[in-house]
């Protein structure tokens, strides 16, 4: 079996596959390497055999982990680099090896799946949009602090904005004005992320027509896509590419 590791800012996303057919056994989302560890040893009767990671965590962190998982799983990992050009895409960055890994692999997912002219936004610890035109080019993104930070920000460097993570998922029962801190700040700050996404669509628009597809991929996707009716939500997006980019045989 293949575990598959997303090692974002916050959070590693894990998944375990079938290497014939790519059969889903287990994942989840973690905040530590040891609880990464403790999840995949509870799943049953999983023997892997192969490992892949994206990371956008220094060297060292990644460094450790690949160590970590050589000791309990007895495997290399095969960790995801950047490239100047793959699977079609051309990376469109003045230096090639500056593009956030999770991005290259969330473009090369979509252009693979879309066989066409897409936007990519992915909403997590902070928010990106990439833009690939229909002959593969990648023409660049953009990169804005996302829910998590927009949130922390106002938290810390503010006197009176405080209160608790029930409270905060209560708040956006509704999007309307807030008549409560956690109100107007929760629904403030899905108003930002909702903004940043259709001023990217926007610009797609501009480009390209109606000739494009939009993939909606991160944790915080489900905030955008009642405003975002004709994306396709695809949570595993940076999965797909890194499969593309270590293929491991
Ligand atoms: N089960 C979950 N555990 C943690 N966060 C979750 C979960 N489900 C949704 N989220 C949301 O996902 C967001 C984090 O998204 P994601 O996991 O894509 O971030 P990340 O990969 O660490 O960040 P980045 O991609 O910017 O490096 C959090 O704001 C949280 O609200
Ligand atoms: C933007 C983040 C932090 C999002 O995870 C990541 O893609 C990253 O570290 N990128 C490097 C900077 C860049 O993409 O220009
Ligand atoms: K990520």
């Amino acid at each position: 079996m293949i575990l598959e590791l997303d090692c974002g800012n916050s959070f590693i996303k894990w998944r375990v596959i079938h290497v014939h057919d790519a059969m889903i056994v287990g994942g989840g989302i973690v905040d530590s390497d040891q609880t990464l560890m403790d999840q995949i040893r509870a799943l049953a009767c999983v023997q892997v055999t192969a490992c892949r990671i994206v990371s956008v965590r220094s060297e060292e962190e990644t460094d450790a982990l690949t160590s970590l998982i050589a000791q309990v799983f007895a495997v290399q990992a095969q960790v995801a680099r950047s490239a100047p050009e793959m699977a079609g895409v051309r990376n469109g960055y003045e230096d090639y090896q500056r593009l956030g890994m999770d991005r290259w692999l969330a473009t090369l997912g979509a252009f693979h799946l879309a066989k066409g002219a897409c936007l990519v936004i992915d909403l997590g610890t902070a928010a990106k949009a990439d833009f690939v035109a229909a002959n593969g080019e990648h023409l660049g993104g953009y990169i804005c602090p996302g829910m998590p930070l927009m949130r922390s920000q106002l938290r810390t460097h503010t006197r009176r904005i405080r209160y608790d993570d029930a409270s905060a998922e209560r708040a956006l029962v509704s999007l309307a004005p807030g008549r409560s801190t956690v109100e107007a700040v929760e629904r403030g700050c899905v108003l930002m992320l909702q903004g940043f996404v259709r001023t990217q669509v926007e610009q797609a628009r501009e480009m390209w027509g109606e000739d494009f597809a939009v993939f909606l991929t991160g944790g915080d996707a489900p905030l955008v896509k009642d405003s975002l009716p004709d994306a396709r939500v695809v949570p595993d997006l940076v999965f797909v590419g890194l499969a593309m980019a270590c293929p491991l045989n």
